[in-house]
């Protein structure tokens, strides 16, 4: 079946113990991209989780064709951006898909990711939780204090033009993606942030489509105190150098 927008959309999904989410996430992708004609890949970047998400992940390329379920292991954690930034250079899709793996990003928002893309030709579409038809649930008092806190400093630091600075739900066209990796240097968690900064000094165009963002069910948050402080220097950073 030929894709109804002619593209080839390319799925990153980066895992660290996520045994437990993987069939359930890539069966959704499979129906929200597959079942509506779309031609798609979708790429596991797994960093030697030790509750053998790669043996998972492997069951279930028998399962859907390697052509669907691409494995890009890494031999060790070396942090969420950097995942990214190896899964890019596997893509073979000319728009690229970034998200959870752990089901907080529901698959069903892509098809509208891909309608505002084509509607705006925009260079990039961020899945907002932020913005008027967005939500985070599930959430304790304090994780969303501490997003929205992070959230907020961003957006007065920085002035980026996107509302929602430390969401991961995102699709870029490939080489737009591709320039932006070239020029970030983040690692971790901070590397969202920094994507949507080197975005706007390049000049790309941005769209937004209001997601609802669901806690994980299964495993747990890898978003630890080192994450954070992580988070605050890349900040300081970025506000100091940009
Ligand atoms: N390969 C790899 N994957 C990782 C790593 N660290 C985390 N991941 C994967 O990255 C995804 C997000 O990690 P979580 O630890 O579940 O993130 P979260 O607490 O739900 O955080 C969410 O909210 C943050 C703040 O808004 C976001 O910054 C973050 O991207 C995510 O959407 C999951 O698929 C997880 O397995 C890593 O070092 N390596």
């Amino acid at each position: 079946m030929s894709s109804p927008t002619g593209n080839k959309y390319t799925v990153l999904l980066p895992t660290y113990q996520e045994r437990d989410n993987l069939p359930l996430i890539v069966w959704l992708l499979v129906k929200h991209l597959g079942g509506c004609g779309y031609n798609y890949e979708i790429i596991v970047i797994d960093d030697n989780s030790p509750d053998g998400t790669l043996e998972v992940a492997k069951q279930l390329q028998e399962i859907y064709g390697e052509d669907k379920i691409v494995l890009r292991p890494r031999k060790a954690k070396l942090g969420l951006g950097t995942a990214y930034v190896h899964g890019v250079k596997h893509a073979t899709g000319n728009f690229i898909i970034l998200m959870d793996a752990d089901l907080s990003h529901h698959p069903k928002f892509i098809p509208e990711f891909i309608k505002k893309q084509s509607e705006g030709n925009y260079d990039i579409i961020s899945g907002t939780r932020y913005a008027l038809g967005g939500g985070v649930y599930g959430w304790d008092l304090m994780r969303k204090l501490i997003s929205r806190g992070a959230n907020f400093l961003a957006q007065t630091l920085l002035r980026p033009g996107a509302s929602d600075l430390t969401g991961s739900f995102r699709m870029y066209r490939k080489d737009v993606l591709e320039e932006l990796v070239s020029r970030c240097i983040s690692k971790g968690y901070v590397f969202q942030m920094e994507m949507i900064v080197r975005a706007r000094e390049c000049g790309y165009t941005l769209g937004e489509v209001p997601i609802s963002f669901v806690d994980r069910l299964y495993g747990e948050s890898k978003l630890g105190g080192m994450e954070i402080v992580s988070y605050a220097k890349g900040l300081l950073y970025l506000f100091a150098t940009t």
